[in-house]
């Protein structure tokens, strides 16, 4: 069986998480695409959101990690791609029901506000929970075809 791609990328503020994320992911067989930063040198984190989201909205990534500062900003760069589902976490149990109630297909971490060790269980889980499907299928199909008159109850 081919090893599974995750895109990773992050701005200044995310790039020394990122590569000890880079570690674990190799540790886990993991088939990574780094896609900077590589420096704390100044950048834009839209400019990595795009990045990742457009890998694994093409299918070149089966996931994507992203990391700034606060996990915010990145967060919403990737969610502007059709078909990206961003989850901002800062717990193994979010990152855990953001793959089995959401099918967050990005994850997206704050550097300046998590630790090694809870951004480390939050890939672990993001990476080890399949999507329960049923209910939460209906709702994630509503997020790809928003309307006013379906949301009203
Ligand atoms: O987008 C953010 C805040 O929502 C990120 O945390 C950025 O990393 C942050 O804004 C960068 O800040 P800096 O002062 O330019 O390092």
């Amino acid at each position: 069986m081919p090893r599974e791609t995750i895109a990773i990328g992050a701005d200044h503020a995310g790039y020394q998480l990122k590569d000890q994320l880079i570690e674990e992911l190799r540790a886990m067989d993991v088939e990574v695409l780094d896609m900077g930063t590589n420096s704390d040198a100044s950048v834009d984190y839209p400019d990595y959101g795009y990045a990742v989201a457009t890998a694994v909205a093409t299918g070149r990534a089966k996931r994507g990690i992203l990391i700034c500062g606060s996990g915010v900003g990145i967060s919403i760069a990737a969610n502007r791609h059709p078909g990206i589902r961003a989850a901002l976490c800062t717990h193994g149990e979010v990152a855990r029901l953001s793959r089995e109630h959401n099918d967050a297909n990005v994850l997206a971490l704050g550097a300046r506000i998590t630790g090694i060790e809870i951004a480390r269980e939050c890939v672990r889980q993001f990476l080890t929970t399949e999507f329960a499907g049923g209910r939460h299928q209906r709702r994630i199909d509503k997020l790809s075809h928003p309307s006013i008159e379906e949301a009203a109850p």
